[in-house]
């Protein structure tokens, strides 16, 4: 393996992605950093850097090799993340894949925002406008209560205008509740999607556990990837809470050390490692 390459623990997980044309949804690989007593924020939402300089280069690793990374609307605002791959080392011997100015193929930012919350001044808007990351996709759906949608179709003309893309999922739901998954993976498909990392956050998390344990077999996540990392944040930090019914559906497949974190590998308990 070369500092260009991806780890070996990545990429035979990642490996089983083969696309066929009865494929009806992208792959998903559900992955987050978790500490010691499972929490992935500190008090109140603050974002905290759990992973170790080395888990964070394998997690841009896995960003390189996935079409699009997904992130709900409450990290998005409380985070203000970039989701690229700038922990990775500088290799002007590889061109860009996709157009922009960096040397690894970006996944495309997916943000599951059902009333367009996001911010026209977010970092992932700016490093777009810079040619220096993908556009953002923006997933939302129109509001079903007339009075609001004025102010709905400013906010999306608005971030339009920023740069964003949006996607208005069919009205097949009401709005008081989440978007539905699997019509967000069925759209994300048909747009070209073939993969997609979904890191978070809780909600995000919960909502693909709860699928997973609403399912006979694990037919929403083909992988879990977990850093652990050797700390405790206390009671007053952010859990995603495990879901009953989702932890028999994945089993694990394989363990690897990045530094001093702890990364887990997790597949459909019906797959054959
Ligand atoms: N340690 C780690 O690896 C990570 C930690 N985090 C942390 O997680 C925290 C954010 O988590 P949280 O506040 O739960 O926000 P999320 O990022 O999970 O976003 C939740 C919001 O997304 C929207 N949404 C749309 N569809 C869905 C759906 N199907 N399921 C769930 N949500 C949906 C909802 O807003 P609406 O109805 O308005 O659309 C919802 O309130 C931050 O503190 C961040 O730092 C985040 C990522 C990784
Ligand atoms: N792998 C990982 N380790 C942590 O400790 C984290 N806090 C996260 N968070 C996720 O990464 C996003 C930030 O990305 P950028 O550094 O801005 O590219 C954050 O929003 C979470 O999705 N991940």
């Amino acid at each position: 393996m070369t500092s260009t390459d991806p780890p070996t623990f990545l990429s035979s997980l990642l490996g089983r992605y083969k696309n066929s044309a009865e494929q009806s949804r992208p792959f998903v690989t559900l992955t987050f950093a978790q500490s010691l007593d499972a929490k992935i924020a500190g008090r109140g939402g603050k974002q905290l850097i759990l992973s170790g300089k080395e888990s964070m280069v394998m997690t841009h690793w896995m960003r390189t090799m996935h079409d699009g990374i997904l992130i709900g609307i409450g990290t998005a605002l409380n985070d203000d993340p970039q989701l690229n791959a700038r922990h990775l080392p500088a290799n002007d011997s590889v061109p860009s894949t996709d157009g922009h100015n960096h040397p690894y193929s970006l996944p495309r930012p997916i943000i599951l925002d059902t009333n367009l919350r996001f911010s026209s001044h977010s970092k992932l808007l700016k490093n777009y406008a810079e040619g220096k990351g993908r556009r953002p996709w923006l997933i939302c759906a129109e509001p079903w209560d007339s009075s609001e949608k004025k102010e709905w179709l400013h906010r999306r003309t608005t971030l339009e205008k920023a740069g964003a893309r949006t996607i208005v999922l069919e009205n097949d739901h009401n709005t008081q509740d989440h978007l539905p998954i699997p019509s967000v993976l069925q759209t994300l498909h048909r747009l070209g999607i073939l993969s997609v990392m979904v890191e978070g956050g809780a909600q995000i998390i919960r909502s693909f556990l709860s699928q997973i344990a609403a399912e006979s077999t694990s037919s929403f996540v083909d992988t879990m990837i977990i850093t652990v990392a050797p700390v405790f944040v206390g009671e007053d930090g952010i859990s995603y809470n495990t879901v009953s019914g989702s932890a028999s559906k994945m089993k694990h497949a394989s363990t690897a050390m990045f530094g001093q974190d702890t990364v887990v590998g997790l597949i459909p308990t019906e797959s054959v490692a």
